[in-house]
């Protein structure tokens, strides 16, 4: 049977989505989620995000990468999820829930013509202790924890947004050879479950660029997650304000990690591009 799917992207971070409000899944995501996402001989993804009932919130929402591996949260993908529910009239409301693999998560809608453009996401706390996030590298977070990595030491630090992500701050992000160090990287020893990996570039205290290699998907446009990730560690290393604005390949996000120490804030696009059936 034909499965029905929505191609939607956070800052070009894209996903094919299936609701299975009105539909069943014919069998194990992770093949489905590696055929989907090829962009040759598939529908062209970062991965593959279901879209299911929830009996704790409005939708809850599972995402798998390119190659098939499970993630335990997306933020780019959390605000799409949002817009679906909303723009479908699952949940037409201005705040809306999303139950994820860290829990449930709070979004408030932007919307403009009946459609959702935008979306500020109450991404919850990072998670710092270090066995949680986890990795080996000292520190509750680790900050500036030198590792070798692909030949270089870089300064890594470690926040787990629900799932995990390496930050280094460099100097030049764009010319930072992410393609040929991220697969090693992804797969650090410092990293028992992969890892997130990004770079980042400190602009002013309020403004940050950065890029970055996915566990399981490679190069994306964006990461939201990972542009948290890095809001946490420029507060936590004193490089950067609490709210910054995070230049990614894919366009802006807006960060903000208020002084109690709790929620982590992410305000972005959500895009609808197309809709179609993949033959069952
Ligand atoms: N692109 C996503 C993160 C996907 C993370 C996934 N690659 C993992 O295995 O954790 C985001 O916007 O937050």
């Amino acid at each position: 049977m034909a499965l029905r799917f929505t191609k939607m992207h956070g800052l070009g971070n894209d996903y094919v989505y299936v609701s299975l409000f009105d539909q069943a899944l014919p069998g194990d995501p992770s093949p489905l989620a590696r055929a989907m996402s090829d962009r040759h001989f598939g529908i062209g993804s970062d991965g593959l995000i279901l879209i299911a009932p929830s009996e704790r919130a409005d939708a809850r929402m599972r995402m798998f990468n390119a190659d098939g591996s499970e993630g335990e949260m997306c933020g780019n993908g959390v605000r799409c999820v949002a817009k679906f529910v909303h723009d479908r009239g699952i949940a037409r409301k201005d705040r809306v829930t999303i139950e994820t693999g860290r829990g449930v998560l709070t979004l408030d809608l932007e919307i403009r013509g009946g459609k959702a453009e935008r979306v500020r996401v109450d991404m919850g706390p990072p998670i710092l202790q270090s066995s949680d996030i986890p990795t080996t590298l000292p520190g509750d977070p680790p900050i500036d924890v030198p590792v070798e990595v692909g030949g270089r030491v870089l300064p890594q630090s470690a926040v787990s947004m629900g799932n995990p992500h390496a930050v280094a701050f460099v100097d030049d992000v764009a010319g930072f050879p992410l393609e040929t160090i991220g697969p090693e990287w992804e797969r650090h020893s410092a990293f028992p479950r992969r890892v997130n990996a990004h770079v980042a570039q400190v602009i002013r205290r309020g403004e940050v660029r950065m890029r970055t290699w996915e566990r399981g998907s490679g190069i994306t446009l964006a990461c939201g997650t990972g542009a948290c990730a890095v809001c946490v560690a420029g507060v936590l290393s004193g490089r950067t304000e609490r709210r910054i604005v995070a230049h990614l390949p894919g366009g802006d996000l807006e960060l903000e990690w208020p002084a109690d120490d709790a929620s982590v804030f992410m305000t972005g696009p959500a895009t609808e591009v197309f809709s179609g059936e993949w033959p069952g």
